[in-house]
């Protein structure tokens, strides 16, 4: 990763954070990107003292503008990118029939727009570095997850954005990865929007039990190197995948059934 630039968008905690450390610790100048300026800086602090070449730029992924500026600014410091990281995101938790629309566009927005607008204005320069295209999807991508159907909606979309893009580019050099964490310990929960649109505050699930951020970051740095087209982690994620595949009926019982115990879920046992 000696002498790449790599830009990660929602880098102030999580699997973006975990992300630029895996990338800056390998050589890579890593630019980070995030809409609160303090923990950027706190962030960015912090990969400094690892002694990790770090630039952090505020910018709101939902805002055409400000990622048309991040590009520009990643550009005019470094002459160039060569991986794009598009890992920003947040989630809702509710029932669809409870839910707000303009929640449902607000995660359309963030996961999927922001994913449009960041790899359309860096697509030059990544094609002129034959470089890399990442998006952070989720298993929620391949399998539609109840309570989260605005968030599996945006990760369906990613998924095949980036699927017909990686066409599109078939003949350039330009290498295309769908990374799917199962899930990880982070802030995502948390921050994960209800009915209204508003922070949950809370996890319902046991975040000391799931991958970390930085495992997460360590599999996703490994198949960046290898060029994989896609990453599907965790066991529960790749059994959840190949089953939907061939037995999606079965696939509805037993995906209502688990999300059904999670702590406050709506869905009846
Ligand atoms: N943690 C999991 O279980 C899990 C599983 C599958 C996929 N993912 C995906 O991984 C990615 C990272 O999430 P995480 O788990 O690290 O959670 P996180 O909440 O810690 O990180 C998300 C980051 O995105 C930033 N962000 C949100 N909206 C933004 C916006 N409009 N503009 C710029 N930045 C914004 C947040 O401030 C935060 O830093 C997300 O795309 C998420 O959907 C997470």
């Amino acid at each position: 990763m000696k002498d790449k630039v790599v830009l990660i968008t929602g880098a102030s905690s999580g699997i973006g954070r975990a992300l630029a450390f895996a990338f800056g610790l390998e050589g890579a100048t890593v630019v980070i990107c995030g809409r609160k300026a303090d923990a950027l800086q706190a962030v960015s602090n912090e990969l400094r003292q690892a002694g990790i070449h770090v630039l952090a730029l505020t910018a709101d992924v939902s805002v055409e503008a400000n990622v048309k500026t991040l590009i520009e600014q990643t550009v005019t410091s470094f002459g160039k990118i060569d991986i794009l990281i598009n890992n920003a995101g947040v989630s809702h938790r509710s029932m669809l029939i409870d839910t707000e629309p303009v929640v449902i566009q607000k995660v359309m927005d963030i996961n999927f727009m922001g994913t449009v607008y960041a790899t359309r204005y860096a697509l030059p320069y990544i094609q002129l570095a034959k470089g890399s295209i990442v998006g952070i999807s989720s298993i929620a991508g391949y399998r539609g997850l109840p309570v989260r159907s605005g968030y599996s909606a945006s990760k369906f979309a990613m998924n095949g954005f980036l699927e017909a893009v990686r066409t599109e580019l078939l003949h350039t050099g330009v290498h295309v990865l769908t990374a799917c964490p199962g899930f990880t310990a982070s802030n995502i929960r948390f921050s994960a929007l209800d009915a209204h649109g508003q922070a949950k505050g809370e996890t319902m699930r046991d975040e000391g039990n799931m991958m970390t951020a930085e495992e997460c970051a360590d599999h996703i740095l490994k198949a960046v190197k290898n060029r994989k087209r896609e990453l599907v982690l965790t066991t529960q994620g790749k059994i959840t995948v190949f089953l939907n595949k061939w037995l999606p009926t079965l696939m509805d019982k037993l995906v209502y059934n688990t999300l059904a115990k999670e702590k406050d879920s709506p869905l009846k046992q």
